[in-house]
């Protein structure tokens, strides 16, 4: 299976939001990062065929996805950053509205929907309705009604935000099953989220996708930046004004272990450190805050 990108930009009045991007997603699980205004949500919506490009064209094994109409929609799932939803719906109500919209067969509904409600756990609040819930469930309710009909192409804009640590550690593990002979595009500003199941990464900057790889290809561009070494804590301060600290953790003996990017070592004692895919994230974008997984 392959769907295919090509030369699609998008262009909002002086705004060029996607700017000639050309990708071919094959199988697997494809992280999509990029700092805010990247591009990504844009791009996004278009692969979903609900926003027309400016130019271009997305094809799905040589068919124009446009044109496949209900049979693109049918092998489809999509998870919005913000998914719309009846104030008065409940999760089953929702996620039984959802399936007839997508024309799931009424006799596999309760079935698929139990399924997923407990996968995501979400089975002890499927009578609630959605407006009451945490922000963490709303998100796994948004991940549920992108699943129901077992689409075998999924993408989901930030799909881990507002989940604990332990609902991502499920979250990731269930897509990694997934994605098994599907296609699964996941943007997200958790890179640590993506860092463990993608297959592939796209890296997209000002509208255009500036690299694609795995996540090793892609960090051998840092091999040899990445460094790690201790700090007495009270020169914190000063060591932060001068260095690109990625991490940092106070240790017992009012030392702090930092993890920085440099050309060169900047610190006396400093070893090299094995790059990972949120080193790559800083050093790109350097202004970017990276929101990180809790520890
Ligand atoms: N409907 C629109 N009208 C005008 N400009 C838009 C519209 N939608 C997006 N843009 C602009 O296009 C650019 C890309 O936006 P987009 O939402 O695709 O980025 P993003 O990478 O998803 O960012 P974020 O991570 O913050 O969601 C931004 O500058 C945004 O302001």
């Amino acid at each position: 299976m392959e769907l295919k990108i090509e030369h699609i930009s998008k262009q909002f009045k002086d705004k060029t939001a996607v700017d000639d991007v050309s990708l071919t997603l094959t199988t697997g699980v494809w992280g999509l990062l990029g700092a805010n205004g990247a591009g990504k949500t844009t791009l996004m919506r278009i692969l979903a065929d609900i926003m027309t490009p400016s130019s271009g064209r997305i094809s799905l094994d040589g068919k124009d996805i446009h044109k496949m109409g209900a049979d693109y929609r049918n092998i489809f799932g999509f998870l919005p950053q913000d998914f719309g939803y009846s104030r008065d719906f409940t999760v089953k109500d929702y996620l039984e509205y959802v399936a007839a919209l997508k024309d799931v067969p009424l006799r596999e509904t309760t079935k698929k929907i139990n399924y997923l409600l407990d996968i995501l756990t979400l089975s002890d609040v499927k009578r609630k309705k959605i407006a009451q819930l945490s922000g963490g469930m709303k998100r796994r309710v948004g991940i549920a009604q992108a699943m129901l009909n077992d689409p075998k192409i999924l993408v989901m804009d930030e799909p881990t935000a507002g989940l604990d640590p332990g609902e991502r550690v499920r979250f990731r593990n269930f897509i990694s099953e997934f994605s098994h002979d599907r296609i699964v595009l996941i943007s997200t500003h958790i890179v640590s989220d993506i860092e463990y199941i993608a297959t592939r990464n796209a890296i997209m900057k000002a509208g255009k996708i500036i690299d694609v790889g795995t996540t090793s290809d892609l960090v051998k561009q840092i091999e040899g930046k990445v460094w790690s070494c201790a700090i007495p804590a009270h020169k914190m301060m000063d060591y932060e004004m001068r260095l690109r600290i990625i991490n940092q953790r106070g240790e017992d003996n009012n030392q702090i272990s930092i993890r920085y990017l440099a050309e060169h070592s900047e610190v006396e004692g400093s070893i090299l450190a094995e790059p990972r895919l949120e080193d790559l994230y800083l050093w790109l974008f350097p202004q970017e805050d990276v929101e990180r997984e809790e520890k």
